[in-house]
């Protein structure tokens, strides 16, 4: 049998609200009917965001705590909440999954990456997808400083993935003239970093924190262990099968 590829798909709190303040179960359900498309020829791990997206959805918390110790109240309570509902729409696709939260500073301990990389590898050989998404009540790093952009780029070096896939609210990195001339053009293919990060806008999404920027550096970390990664629009329906058949436009970092 045929390897198959090992895919590591990034999905922004933007794309699984679609952009509104309630998660899509649609946009989940998009997503595993593409998995399930693809699944004898590739293999999936995901690093999912929204557990604070899906807790704003019915909880407000009283706190006279600082803000970040609230979200990560927020993404406790939501968590669980978001895995039952990637769990009962998966199934419905015949998709087995798992829950992983991992933390930067796990990356940084050579037993902590072993255990990772042993433990996910059993997951994907008996077919469960892993659903990581950062320890938000033990790190602040994502919720403060970026999102889980990085932690994706991460887990896709550590696990030797073939190609990593950012699903955000654009169709990929546009030129900064074009944003400015408000007619966005996607710049297809690149390999020049500097070049890239000098499109950067200062924008991002409602729900999102890091930006571009963050996507940017996330696939230098990517490009670092040969990976190549794409920057596809999640917000489409079919945007990973779409971008594999090129039938949309989207942008390549190699
Ligand atoms: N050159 C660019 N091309 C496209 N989007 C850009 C660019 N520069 C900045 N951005 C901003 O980055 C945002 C995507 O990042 P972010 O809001 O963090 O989303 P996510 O929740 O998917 O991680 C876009 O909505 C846009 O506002
Ligand atoms: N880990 C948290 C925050 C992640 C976050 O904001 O990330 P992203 O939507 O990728 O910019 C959560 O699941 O809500």
């Amino acid at each position: 049998m045929q390897k198959k590829k090992r895919i590591l798909l990034k999905i922004g709190s933007n794309t699984l609200t679609k952009e509104t303040d309630n998660i899509s179960r649609g946009k989940i359900e998009d997503i595993a009917n593409q998995i399930a498309k693809l699944k004898d020829t590739c293999e999936f791990i995901i690093v999912s965001s929204g557990a604070i997206a899906v807790a704003k959805q019915f909880v407000k918390l009283e706190s006279l705590q600082s803000e970040v110790f609230v979200k990560q109240a927020l993404a406790s309570i939501g968590q669980p909440h978001l895995i039952r509902i990637y769990q009962e729409i998966f199934r419905e696709y015949g998709l087995l999954s798992s829950q992983c939260l991992l933390s930067y500073s796990d990356f940084e301990k050579e037993e902590s990456k072993t255990n990772i990389t042993n433990t996910i590898n059993v997951l994907v050989n008996n077919n469960y997808i892993p659903i990581i998404n950062e320890n938000d009540t033990v790190a602040t790093d994502e919720i403060k400083f970026g999102d889980n952009d990085k932690l994706a780029a991460l887990t896709a070096s550590l696990l030797e993935v073939d190609l990593l896939i950012i699903a955000t609210n654009t169709n990929g990195i546009y030129t900064k003239e074009s944003i400015k001339q408000k007619q966005p053009k996607t710049i297809e293919e690149v390999t020049n970093f500097d070049d890239l990060l000098s499109e950067v806008v200062s924008s991002k999404s409602s729900h999102g924190s890091g930006g571009m920027q963050s996507k940017i550096e996330a696939a230098e970390v990517a490009k670092k262990a040969n990976i190549e990664t794409w920057i596809v629009n999640g917000l489409e329906d079919h945007f990973m099968t779409n971008a594999f058949k090129n039938k949309v436009p989207f942008t390549k970092i190699k």
